[in-house]
């Protein structure tokens, strides 16, 4: 469906007021009031009791709507309980054709909502709690669902892709890695197959027909990244097809002639992102480039060049070309062509279009016959002595430095005086994370930590961010933060720490903010005679299996915080009597969403679970907020300052919000500025995407 506005789409979400999350407000007040146990129902009106605490008074009108809803799909679980896999699939179907012709996907929820539940149950052994329904509601709202780190926000995705997958455009899930998502991909299956849906899988190695068979299937996963590649690569092929006309063709999904390649993607409808604050709010500024020329098409031009060449003199005027009077455009004649189909070639050459040969040939015995060495160009040694061809100025005679012929013309004469040819690389396309997902009609997300991004995903994205309640309620215990005066004293009592956590048997896991600090407090920790493994981000696969295993009895394990993310870390049996696993956060990050990022990896799913902030006089953050001359003063106080310096603690915070607001302000500016480029360039005929300063 294309938007009006390609850049601003209609999304599917109704009136966004306030955000149902505080920003300010402390996370950990919202840990600690869980209320009931887990109970699958208080026997009322079919909602856990879990969720009858949220929908008390006071809740929103939102999140009483939602109630509603989940009491109509909870009615509807009795009847489908009862009903065989062929009913079940039939219904699904039938739920299909609804959607296909044109009845509203919200009415449909309830239904498809009841049967993705009862499919769960019966595939994967999953029945949807109540509050991942919940979820699963508000992500088809079109908000970014928070849910803490262990909720299941795996089992929770397959609610909205299934519903948008009806109406038959596609439902894609975007993750931060290959391996995360061919691992969630693999895990749903069964129960999207249940329901008669196909999944597909983009990874990085896949050839293009591979990825069209992906996106062709009822669900996609794949990484952020992929999607925003294939979006450049079928926006080219089209170009090149001459089938994209304007931008306000939106995403080409429709209307294609259908002669000659396919792009892959069949369009953008709807995308679910995982890890939405790492997605859409720290890589939002990453540019996503294709090069215009790939190395193998890049050997090709520059031997084409050096064939022109070296036949250029072979060609006499009026027999084999001739030049128009008129525009002085150099033409093979037939027998000129004849030559060039009959001269030697080698093997690149020959896989060289015909019409792109006479070009070449045309350009070369121009250049032959009129652009002279040391009348128009010199030859000169250029950047690291390499030769270089130097324009001479035809009105002044002076030579012009950096500048070129366009059109191949100086290509060709490099080739004429055999040297380098400069066949540029420049960008084909390119677009931002930002910009991609905002090109989705439909977006929302999922994650563990958006609260502390919540306005920024509301003022960009227009998503807005809902904190869905835990399963069951979380025992994970704060500690008290403990403030040293530098860096070596707080890794020193971290070490203590841990050697009295792993005396007990507790596990523990370590957060650095970056890889040579982990390597330290390694040091550190063997000095000590402590086991440990060290995880920083070099094999993902390798470092889910570690961080699986973090939860073993007296494991200890140091991480820089985005090692291992989105990786469950299971308890042992008789680790959660023992209190479950500690987390030491070493250092406050520039944004708060990745320390509570590191802190979720504990207390999961109702397990019990502590953690300690560690800070110091002399950490970054300090700087970052403050700028360097109070860090300075802080530095040079916690020099001298012996035991733990409690009065400082706010502080920290204090310092960590202005970073945020300084990165939320250079993402606002980016923002609009990109904005006013695409602006000016849709103003003057040029595509946004593909018309990019090299
Ligand atoms: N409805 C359910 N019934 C039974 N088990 C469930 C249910 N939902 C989730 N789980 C279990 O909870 C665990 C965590 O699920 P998942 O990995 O999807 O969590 P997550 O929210 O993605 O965590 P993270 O933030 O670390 O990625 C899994 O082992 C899964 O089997």
């Amino acid at each position: 469906m294309p938007s009006s506005d390609p850049d601003q789409p209609n999304r599917a979400t109704d009136s966004i007021d306030a955000t149902d999350t505080d920003p300010a407000t402390d996370s950990e007040a919202s840990e600690s009031s869980g209320g009931a146990p887990p109970t699958r129902s208080d026997g009322r009106d079919g909602v856990s009791s879990q969720l009858g605490s949220v929908f008390t008074t006071g809740a929103s009108p939102r999140m009483l709507r939602w109630r509603r809803k989940l009491v109509q799909i909870n009615e509807l679980e009795p009847e489908l309980t009862g009903e065989d896999d062929v009913t079940l699939r039939k219904r699904s179907l039938a739920l299909r054709y609804r959607a296909m012709s044109g009845e509203k996907l919200a009415s449909l929820l309830p239904e498809a909502y009841a049967l993705v539940r009862e499919a769960g149950r019966r595939a994967l052994n999953m029945r949807h709690y109540d509050v991942q329904m919940i979820g699963g509601i508000c992500l088809y709202e079109g908000c970014v669902a928070e849910m803490q780190t262990g909720e299941g926000k795996t089992l929770t995705a397959t609610l909205p892709l299934y519903l948008h997958s009806l109406s038959g455009k596609g439902a894609h899930l975007a993750t931060v890695n290959d391996y995360l998502a061919k691992r969630d991909a693999e895990w749903m299956t069964p129960l999207f197959e249940r329901l008669g849906l196909t999944v597909g899988i983009i990874q990085t190695a896949d050839d293009q027909p591979s990825r069209r068979k992906s996106y062709a299937a009822s669900v996609t996963y794949g990484t952020a990244k992929e999607f925003g590649f294939d979006f450049l690569r079928d926006r080219l092929l089209l170009r090149a097809q001459n089938r994209l006309q304007t931008e306000m063709l939106g995403d080409g999904a429709d209307g294609f002639s259908g002669s000659g390649d396919q792009p892959v993607m069949r369009g953008m409808h709807f995308c679910l992102v995982d890890e939405a604050d790492s997605i859409l709010i720290d890589e939002a500024r990453t540019p996503l480039i294709i090069g215009s020329i790939e190395d193998t098409v890049r050997d090709q031009i520059v031997e084409t060049y050096r064939w022109g060449a070296e036949h250029a003199p072979e060609y006499e005027l009026d027999e084999h070309y001739i030049i128009d009077d008129e525009t002085k455009q150099y033409e093979l004649t037939a027998k000129g062509r004849q030559k060039v189909r009959s001269i030697k070639k080698s093997d690149l050459v020959r896989t060289v279009g015909l019409v792109d040969l006479y070009e070449f040939a045309e350009r070369s015995i121009k250049v032959h016959a009129e652009f002279l060495k040391e009348r128009q160009y010199v030859v000169r040694p250029g950047e690291q002595g390499k030769p270089e061809i130097v324009i001479v100025d035809e009105f002044t005679g002076r030579l012009a430095e950096g500048r070129k012929w366009r059109d191949g013309i100086h290509q060709a004469i490099e080739a004429k005086e055999n040297l380098e040819i400069s066949v540029p690389t420049g960008q084909a396309a390119r677009i931002t994370i930002q910009d991609l997902f905002l090109r989705y009609p439909h977006l929302a997300g999922m994650t563990g930590t958006a609260a502390t991004s919540a306005r920024e995903m509301k003022k960009i994205y227009r998503t807005p961010v809902i904190r869905v309640p835990t399963n069951r309620p979380p025992r994970r215990v704060r500690l008290k933060d403990n403030v040293m005066g530098d860096i070596e004293k707080k890794f020193a009592a971290i070490v203590e720490e841990t050697v009295e956590m792993n005396q007990t048997g507790r596990p523990v896991l370590i957060g650095t903010r970056s890889i040579d600090k982990s390597v330290r407090l390694s040091q550190l920790l063997t000095e000590r005679g402590i086991e440990h493994k060290v995880l920083n981000a070099n094999n993902v696969e390798a470092e889910a299996e570690i961080v699986e295993q973090a939860g073993g009895e007296g494991k200890v394990t140091v991480a820089t915080n985005m090692a291992g993310r989105g990786t469950d870390v299971k308890l042992a049996p008789g680790v959660e009597s023992k209190g479950g696993m500690h987390v030491i956060c070493t250092e406050l990050h520039d944004a708060a969403r990745v320390d509570r990022q590191l802190i979720g990896r504990c207390g999961r799913q109702g397990d019990r679970g502590s953690y300690r902030q560690y800070l110091s006089l002399d950490d970054d953050i300090l700087k970052g907020g403050f700028g360097p001359d109070k860090a300075e003063r802080l530095k040079r106080i916690g020099e001298t300052a012996t035991g733990e310096l409690p009065a400082y603690a706010k502080l920290f915070t204090k310092a960590q919000r202005k970073v945020e607001r300084k990165h939320f302000r250079d993402r606002m500016v980016l923002l609009h500025h990109e904005k006013e480029r695409k602006k000016m360039q849709r103003e003057i005929g040029q595509d946004p995407y593909l018309d990019t300063p090299d």
